[in-house]
């Protein structure tokens, strides 16, 4: 086994496997602390927690022990990976996580690479870009969970984590595998901990691959998985494309609980094709009843054409209204109400579930008890369909800021009818 992927979220994983698989290797996707060896032969692991918001505590004892599991599997390079858009806090867990999994692996240093240039996360002189707008410029400082205000990433990790943070600028990636190398050494002996590393195109996502395709311990976006994919992959390139299977027809729901800038675009364009339910936030002091209500909706409005909507999405402003009205976690009630959702609309015969954000994705995953995915058809860059074992349930997982405005439909356009 080559790649082992520790992933803090599941829209994360889901990410991170499908460049993995684009570059021909073969990919195993679990969720959850894992107990059992994988009795198959596969080049990479990808587990995904939901620990991005967690207690930085259980965060980093999940993860650690989701480390010694890979590392038992045979994994040669183990990455934590975390958001290209650095979701985190000032308590963490992007930094407790990663000084747990050193502490654990004996190691005095790492790599910290969050860039995924193919959907704008660019890092120029240690700072995050998104699109062209700084991180904390971004709508991710307006985030309900983990609101970015700085963009500077060597102060974002000194912020969360025990140790300092060094940095490799472009110039030096852009001189090779063995001077990026060389600059890690330098920093580690200076004492830095954690070494970020610039990174705004596919090439320097390459070196950096290649530079730590045999360190036993990186982190990362799914960029530096990419990265390490093209480095590790005796099928390069061979993966995804034509082979890669499609949801079959079936029971379809559309689930969006991210708040991001293009989620509430991507929302907007779909309610102008297909029925959408919105999220009553003065409803959610009983998620039983409330659950069920939508469930019916939902049933009474199935279609082939455009599969019905359940939105909790709202813009910043509504966001920040609902923040200052209720004395309660609407966000984490959110997310209990689409649990009881699912399990409602899968007793209900759905088996296609598009969903939106990473949290509600991991809600949504978690109480459906899928465990382990197969990655199929990439419906976007890092989107990819996925199913479980006995392709009974498809699931689109889409990262919040993912996914051009007509996201929905295109996922929904990939199911195609079932083949008797
Ligand atoms: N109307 C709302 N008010 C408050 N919180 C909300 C609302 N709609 C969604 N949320 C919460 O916002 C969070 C969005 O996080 P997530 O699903 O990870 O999206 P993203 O991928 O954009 O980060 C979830 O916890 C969700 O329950
Ligand atoms: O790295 C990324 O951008 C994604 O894989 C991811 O983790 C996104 O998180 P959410 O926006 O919370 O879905």
């Amino acid at each position: 086994m080559k790649v082992g992927i520790i992933a803090d979220d599941y829209t994360g994983g889901t990410d991170a496997a499908s460049f993995l698989v684009e570059e021909g290797m073969s990919c195993i996707q679990l969720s959850g602390v894992q107990v059992n060896d994988v009795p198959l032969e596969t080049d990479a692991i990808v587990v995904s927690l939901k620990s991005r918001t967690e207690d930085p505590v259980k965060a980093a004892a999940d993860s650690v022990a989701v480390w010694k599991w890979l590392k038992k599997q045979g994994s040669d390079v183990i990455q934590f990976k975390y958001c290209s858009t650095f979701d985190s806090t000032s308590e963490g867990n992007i930094g407790p996580v990663t000084d747990a999994i050193l502490a654990e692996a004996g190691l005095l240093s790492t790599i910290v690479v969050p860039s995924l240039p193919v959907n704008g996360r660019k890092v120029f002189y240690g700072n995050l870009f998104v699109k062209g707008e700084p991180l904390n410029e971004s709508g991710m400082k307006d985030h309900p969970l983990t609101p970015m205000r700085d963009a500077n990433l060597v102060r974002l990790m000194d912020s969360q984590s025990q140790g300092t943070t060094g940095l490799i600028d472009y110039e030096t990636v852009e001189k090779g595998i063995t001077a990026v190398r060389q600059a890690f050494e330098e920093l580690t002996q200076q004492g830095h901990r954690y070494v970020v590393i610039d990174a705004f195109d596919d090439e320097h996502l390459t070196t950096i691959g290649a530079a730590f395709a045999n360190y036993p311990y990186v982190t990362g976006a799914s960029g530096l998985s990419h990265g390490l994919a093209k480095a590790l992959s005796a099928r390069q390139g061979e993966g995804g494309g034509s082979k890669a299977f499609k949801p079959t027809q079936g029971k379809t729901v559309v689930i969006s609980g991210s708040c991001s800038t293009q989620t509430n675009r991507q929302v907007n364009y779909y309610k102008s094709l297909a029925c959408a339910h919105q999220v009553d936030v003065d409803k959610l002091d009983d998620v039983d009843a409330y659950s069920e209500e939508i469930a019916e909706w939902l049933n009474a409005n199935v279609s082939a054409d455009y599969p019905p909507m359940v939105c909790a999405t709202v813009n910043k402003e509504r966001l920040a209204e609902i923040k200052a009205t209720y004395d309660f976690d609407v966000s984490a009630r959110i997310e209990v109400l689409f649990t009881h959702l699912v399990k409602k609309l899968k007793h209900r015969g759905f088996s296609n579930f598009i969903c939106a954000g990473g949290e509600t994705s991991g809600a949504v995953t978690q109480s459906l008890d899928v465990k382990e995915l197969l990655v199929g058809k990439l419906i976007c860059p890092g989107v990819p369909w996925v199913a479980t074992l006995d392709k009974s349930l498809f699931l689109a997982l889409k990262s919040g800021n993912f996914g051009d405005d007509d996201f929905f439909e295109c996922a929904k356009s990939l199911i195609q009818e079932a083949r008797y």
